[in-house]
Formats: structure tokens, C-alpha cells, sequence
């Protein structure tokens, strides 16, 4: 079939571009190698048989069940794909944020029934169990004979694990665990593939040995048969119903009667039953919650995927889309001239950018830290565990706030389920909920900078994230400068600040009377806000100076355009706290009306390169699923193509007019 041409508005955009498109996704995909590798496996992929979602009916056309099952279809046939590549390929960053494997949006549009598999039963098993475990189970899941799911969830809690009611009762003349659901709140409830994928799972459970409860365990759970996949005696397995979005993420529910599994079946790393009923402690009792760590470290940078998908979508659309006539006699102006189009979409932009280089700092203190626990030194997990979880809550609230005005600068079409724009809306909005919910997790963060806290009181502290803290007390008001490293010490002040607020109001309670657990829910609201400022904190730090750094390795054409988004993130921010900045530099209103005509001189700098920059995201159409996004431009051929496949478009005249609109109009006419 010839080539389609490319719209002229795209063409056009394209020759405007200052910096090499090439270079930048090289640097985005951490290197040539890896750019090289990610279009080798997305060719294998989208080139492969029984694969390519090209002449299908969309699948937002089909039943829930149909959708489940051409997803499972997919999702097989893909793992297929991926095996025969992996004998010839070294597959190990699947694990890592340079993942090459999210080709799969090109295969399964919306989650995938076996995300849980890849994205925790297989982590847990990697990282909860012994050396003998894993040289059992680790093959077996990665070949798909296990498929497998995280199922800590139950109908009664998620956030709250201590108080999780699935019982794992140790019985040492069987030498097995009881797992029992003593009441319908403790039926688990969620987990991705549970429901009639999965045949295996990670359960989380209270363990009891000798009449003592040791509080929440892992074990590995077979629940369906591996040839006929029914449920075995014992399990009460199905699926939840349908949801915001994850319409084909496979979530379900699971009971236990009284099911034995055997003893080897705990997870046995960190702590151990013996077979006499012995309980062996783990070192931390925190290494149970490891894989909640790692899936939220991962989060950040898949957050600036679908940030980076949402953009393309949007900047695309926008240079192609011309509406109203502002100057009489003029041709209508592409929408992306609009500086408030400008103001909406390049902030999006930026900030997967910042997403980006953030998680990848994230990313290498995790590794750094867990390879210290390793050896037995836990002493960075707490701030490890605080950055996790602040950065998982305030980058995915930003995220779907992002998209969502992707989605809102996109007008009308926006809102089509074709342009992909509400599937991915619905895989961002559940990060601020999943893998921890995010006030819970700001909380978190708050108990570690309230020690902190008390720590710089004593003119040192431990961390090095918290080490503004320290700065502050010697001066609690910034000196303003218009600079990024002025702006940088302004919302390391603000948070100080908010840090020291947060303190003091819960020291006051405290010294009112109150109990510090009811003086704590007393201050959380203000606790919450010092968490988002410390996050606020660590966002622009870490996203300029990486930025500036890799700056440095491209070419001058290239730095400068990297350079510009940082500014605009950072000048962003600044803006929209400049409330703050007020309370805690010398910032003036002078001041903040340089930074606005700054930021407007910005998004003067970054249009010409609008296109450039999200096709150096290099989402391929196959994967960017969408009617608006697509490179060629040709948005309304899409739109109406697509609608063309709306199964009421099959006929001229639908059975239900002469049903029920006919009998209504007869009826008219009495
Ligand atoms: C955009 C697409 C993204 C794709 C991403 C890629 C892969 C994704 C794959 C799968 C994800 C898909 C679906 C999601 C699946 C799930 O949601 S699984 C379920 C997740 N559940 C949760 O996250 C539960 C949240 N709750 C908790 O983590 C804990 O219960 C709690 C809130 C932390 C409280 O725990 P508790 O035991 O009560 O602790 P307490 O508050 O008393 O604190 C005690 C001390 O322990 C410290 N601590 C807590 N957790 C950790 C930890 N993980 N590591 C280290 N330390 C920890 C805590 O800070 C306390 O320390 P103090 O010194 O006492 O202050
Ligand atoms: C799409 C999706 C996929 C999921 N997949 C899985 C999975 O595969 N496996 C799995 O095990 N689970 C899964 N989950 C469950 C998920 O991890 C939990 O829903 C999440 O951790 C939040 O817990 P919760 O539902 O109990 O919310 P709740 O804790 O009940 O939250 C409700 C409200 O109460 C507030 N709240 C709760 N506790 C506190 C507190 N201490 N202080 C202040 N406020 C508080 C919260 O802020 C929130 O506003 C999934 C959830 C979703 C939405």
C-alpha cells in the first residue's frame, strides 16, 4: 500500500526544529545501543503474527468477556514473541526504567492481564525468597508455567497491612501452613490477573506459629489446577467488575477455607518457620514490604512514559487543529499558536523530562541502597522508603493532572475513546491509589522529615535529602535571585519551613494533652503539605542538576533545548507557589513578574520545537493507539475512519427504531 502523506502542518513543523530529533531520543533511551534495541523489539513485536491490532473492531466495542479474552489472546501470543527473543538477547532490564518492553500498549491497549505477573509476582519471588526457592520457582515463572499475581489487597484493607485478617496458622504435624478468609472483609481484593488468569499467587497473610502472631508473611499459593485451571478445593476465586479503567487488567477476589499449603511455601529470605514451628526473625521487618518499594520507585519513570504518550497525542493534534480568526482576513491559526495552548501543553512536556531523570536518580539510590541491604546495612532504608513514597504520590497526582489537560487541550476530540487519551487517563489516575494510597504515603514521608526535623536541632543531619534542613536554621529567608539555584534554595526553604510548622503544631498538641497518634491526625493536613514541599524540594533539585549534566553531554543545539524545558519546570513552580516563596525568600512582585515574562519568553523558545520534541519521545502510532496522535497528522481521516468501525454503523436503520422510535412517534400522533 503506498504511503500515506504526511499532513503539510507537520510537515512544516518539522523543517522548524533547531536540534537533532535523533539525539534526543538516543538520550531519553539512556544511549544509541538502547534506542537500537527498543526498535528491534518493537519491529519483532508489531511485525509479528497475531499480534497487529490494525483491522480489528476496536476493542472499546466489545463485551467486558470479549475483552478479557482477546487481551489474554494478546498477551500470550506477546509472551511467545518475547520468549523466542530472549533466548538470543539479554532480557534483565524488563526490571529496570530503560525497559524496552513497553511495546505491549501496541498489543494490549488498555493493562495487561499479566502485569502483576511481571511487575511483582516475579519481583517478589526474586527478592522474598531463598536461594533454593527462587532456583525452584524463578524458572518456572519466568516460562509461564506459574502465572502469577501480588494478592496483598483485601475487601477490608489495603493501606492498612498490620491489619490484614487472611491467617497463614502454622501446623508442624503436617509440617504445612493453613491459609484461611475467617471473614468476607478478608477476602483479597484487587490483584491484577487474579480472577481467572492467574494460577499462582504471592498471598500476603498474618503468620501464626505456637498460638503467636508474627505479623504479615508472603507465601506462594497455587489456586487453579495446571491443566484444567480449575480453582482448587479451598479457593473462592473470581473477578471484581468493572472499573474507572484496567478494563482488562483481570482484577479479583480470592478466599480461603482452611487450604494447606506446605511449609517451604513461605517466602523464606527475611524470616523462617522451622519445621518444629520456629519463628525466625527477619533483620528488618520492613524487607517484607520490599516490592512495594521497588514498583514505586519504577513508577516515576513510567509515569513520564505515559506523559510522554499523552504529549505526543496532544502537541501533534495541536499543530494540525486550526480554530477561530483572530486577526480579520487571516487564515485560522494552528491552535498550538495559542500561548495559553502553549501554557497548557509544554509544561507536559517538561515534566516528563523531569519525571524521567528524576526516576532515573531514584532508581540508582534504590539500587545503591538495596545493595547495601544485602550485606545487612539498613541504615539508608528509612530514607529510601521516604523518597519512595513521596515521589510515587506527587508525580502521579501531577501526571494525571497532566494528562488531564492534555486531554482538556485536545477540545472535543479529546474526549474520544479513539484518541486513547481516556485509557491512558485511567492507567495514571490508578497510580495515585495503587501501591500505596497517596495521602498514606505523604504521611510516610512526614514521619521520617518530623525526625529529621528533630535531628537539624541539633545542627546536623544524617541524610542527604534532608541536609536544607540544617541551611535553614542558619537562615530561614532566602536571599532572592532570579536563578534556578535561587528557586532551587526557595523550595528547600519552603519545605523547611513547612517541615518546622508541621512540627510545631504537632508538639503543641502534644503539649495540650493530646495523645501524639490524635495529635498527629490533629497536624496532618499541614504534615501532608511538608511532604509535598520536601517532594516539591527534591523535583526541582534533582530535575535541574540532572538536566544541566546531561546538558553537557549533547550537542550545543540539543543543551540549549534541554535547558529551556528545565528553566520552564523550574520557573513553572516556582509560579505556582509563589505564595510560599512570599513567606520564606525576599521575593518580590517585581520579581515574580520578570519570572512570568520569563516563562512566556520560554514557551516562545520551545514552540518551533514542539513536534521535534515529542517525536523524539518516539512513540510509534502502533503504540500510541490513537486517532489524534498519529505522525503523519491525519487526524479527521482517523476520526472518521474509526467511527466507520462503530458497529451501529453497520446498518442504515437499527432495529431499535422500529421497536420502540416508531411506536413513540405513532403514539406523537394521536
Ligand atoms: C504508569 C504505569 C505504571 C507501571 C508501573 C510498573 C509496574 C507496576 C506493576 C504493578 C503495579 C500494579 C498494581 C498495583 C498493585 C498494588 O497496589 S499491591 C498493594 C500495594 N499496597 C500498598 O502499597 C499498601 C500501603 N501500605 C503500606 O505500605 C503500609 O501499611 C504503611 C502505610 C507503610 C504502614 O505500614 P505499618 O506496618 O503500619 O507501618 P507504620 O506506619 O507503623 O510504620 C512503621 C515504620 O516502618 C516504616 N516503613 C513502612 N513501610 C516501609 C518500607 N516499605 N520500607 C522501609 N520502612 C518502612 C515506617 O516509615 C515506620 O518507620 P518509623 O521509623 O517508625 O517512622
Ligand atoms: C487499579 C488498581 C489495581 C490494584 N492492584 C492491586 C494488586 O494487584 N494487588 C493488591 O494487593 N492490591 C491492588 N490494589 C489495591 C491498592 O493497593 C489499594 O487500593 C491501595 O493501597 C489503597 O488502599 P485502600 O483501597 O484500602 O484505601 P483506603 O486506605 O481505604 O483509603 C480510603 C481513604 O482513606 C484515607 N486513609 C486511609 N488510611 C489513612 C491514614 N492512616 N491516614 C489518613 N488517611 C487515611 C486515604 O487517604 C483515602 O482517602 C489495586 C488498586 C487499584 C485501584
Amino acid at each position: 500500500m503506498a504511503e500515506k502523506k504526511v499532513c503539510e502542518d507537520l510537515v512544516k513543523e518539522r523543517k522548524k526544529c533547531t536540534f537533532n530529533v535523533e539525539e534526543l531520543t538516543r538520550l531519553i533511551d539512556g544511549g544509541e545501543d538502547k534506542t537500537m534495541e527498543r526498535r528491534e523489539v518493537e519491529d519483532m513485536v508489531i511485525n509479528a503474527g497475531g499480534l497487529s491490532t490494525k483491522d480489528e473492531v476496536p476493542e472499546e466495542y466489545l463485551s467486558h468477556k470479549e475483552r478479557y479474552e482477546n487481551a489474554i489472546r494478546k498477551a500470550s501470543r506477546l509472551f511467545e514473541v518475547f520468549r523466542e527473543y530472549a533466548k538470543t538477547h539479554d532480557t534483565t532490564d524488563a526490571f529496570s526504567p530503560t525497559n524496552k518492553y513497553r511495546v505491549s500498549f501496541g498489543v494490549v491497549k488498555d493493562i495487561s492481564p499479566f502485569m502483576l505477573h511481571m511487575g511483582m509476582f516475579v519481583p517478589t519471588l526474586m527478592n522474598q525468597s531463598d536461594p533454593d526457592q527462587v532456583a525452584e520457582w524463578l524458572p518456572k515463572a519466568l516460562s509461564m508455567q506459574y502465572i502469577g499475581t501480588y494478592a496483598q489487597t483485601e475487601l477490608g484493607h489495603g493501606t492498612f497491612l498490620r491489619g490484614l485478617e487472611t491467617t497463614a496458622t502454622y501446623d508442624p504435624s503436617t509440617e504445612e501452613f493453613v491459609l484461611n478468609s475467617p471473614t468476607l472483609t478478608s477476602y483479597k481484593w484487587w490483584p491484577g490477573g487474579l480472577a481467572h488468569t492467574a494460577n499462582h499467587c504471592v498471598v500476603v497473610a498474618q503468620l501464626y506459629t505456637k498460638g503467636v502472631c508474627h505479623g504479615v508473611h508472603p507465601f506462594l499459593v497455587q489456586i487453579r489446577d495446571l491443566e484444567t485451571h480449575m480453582p482448587l478445593e479451598g479457593i473462592k476465586v473470581g473477578e471484581i467488575g468493572p472499573k474507572l479503567g484496567f478494563q482488562t487488567a483481570n482484577n479479583g477476589f480470592l478466599g480461603f477455607n482452611h487450604y494447606r499449603i506446605p511449609r517451604r511455601s513461605m517466602l523464606m529470605k527475611n524470616a523462617q518457620v522451622l519445621k518444629d514451628g520456629t519463628y525466625i526473625k527477619s533483620k528488618n521487618d520492613k524487607l517484607t514490604y520490599g516490592t512495594m518499594v521497588f514498583v514505586r520507585v519504577l513508577i516515576v519513570t513510567d509515569l513520564a512514559y505515559e506523559l510522554s504518550r499523552a504529549g505526543t497525542i496532544a502537541v501533534r493534534y495541536s499543530a494540525v487543529r486550526h480554530q477561530s480568526q483572530p486577526k480579520p482576513n487571516e487564515p485560522e491559526p494552528q491552535i498550538l499558536d495559542y500561548v495559553t495552548q502553549q501554557h497548557k501543553l509544554f509544561i507536559g512536556v517538561a515534566t516528563s523530562h523531569a519525571f524521567r531523570v528524576t526516576g532515573n536518580w531514584l532508581w540508582n539510590s534504590y539500587s545503591k541502597v538495596i545493595k547495601d541491604v544485602s550485606k545487612g546495612n539498613m541504615d539508608q532504608l528509612p530514607e529510601l522508603h521516604a523518597l519512595a513514597c513521596c515521589l510515587k504520590a506527587v508525580c502521579s497526582r501531577d501526571a494525571a493532572a497532566r494528562v488531564e489537560e492534555f486531554r482538556l487541550a485536545c477540545g472535543g476530540h479529546g474526549y474520544m475513546a479513539s484518541s486513547n487519551l481516556p485509557i491512558i487517563n485511567g492507567i495514571v489516575t490508578a497510580t495515585i491509589t495503587y501501591e500505596g494510597e497517596f495521602t498514606v504515603l505523604m504521611l510516610q514521608t512526614a514521619r521520617f522529615l518530623v525526625k529529621a526535623w528533630k535531628e537539624a536541632t541539633t545542627g546536623k543531619v544524617k541524610t542527604p535529602t534532608v541536609s536544607y534542613l540544617v541551611e535553614f536554621f542558619k537562615n530561614d529567608r532566602v536571599i532572592w535571585e532570579n536563578t534556578p539555584s535561587t528557586m532551587i534554595k526557595g523550595f528547600q526553604a519552603i519545605a523547611a519551613g513547612k517541615i518546622r510548622t508541621a512540627y510545631e503544631t504537632l508538639e503543641k498538641h502534644v503539649k495540650s494533652g493530646m495523645d501524639y497518634e490524635d495529635a498527629w491526625n490533629s497536624a496532618s493536613v499541614q504534615l501532608v503539605n511538608a511532604s509535598e514541599a520536601h517532594c516539591r524540594a527534591i523535583l526541582t533539585e534533582i530535575s535541574w542538576k540532572e538536566m544541566v549534566r546531561l546538558s553537557t553531554t549533547v550537542s550545543p543545539s540539543l543543551a540549549q533545548v534541554l535547558l529551556q524545558l528545565a528553566e520552564l519546570y523550574l520557573i513553572y513552580w516556582t509560579l505556582e507557589k509563589r505564595g510560599d516563596h512570599l513567606m520564606y525568600s525576599t521575593i518580590t512582585r517585581d520579581d515574580i513578574q520578570k519570572l512570568q515574562t520569563r516563562y512566556e519568553e520560554l514557551l516562545a523558545l520551545i514552540r518551533p520545537n514542539a513536534i521535534g520534541l515529542v517525536d523524539a519521545f518516539d512513540v510509534r502510532d502502533e503504540i500510541l493507539n490513537s486517532t489524534l496522535g498519529a505522525y503523519d497528522g491525519r487526524v479527521y481521516e482517523r476520526l472518521m475512519e474509526e467511527a466507520l468501525k462503530s458497529p451501529l454503523n453497520a446498518e442504515p436503520v437499527n432495529q431499535s427504531f422500529h421497536k420502540y422510535l416508531k411506536p413513540l412517534m405513532l403514539k406523537a400522533k394521536l
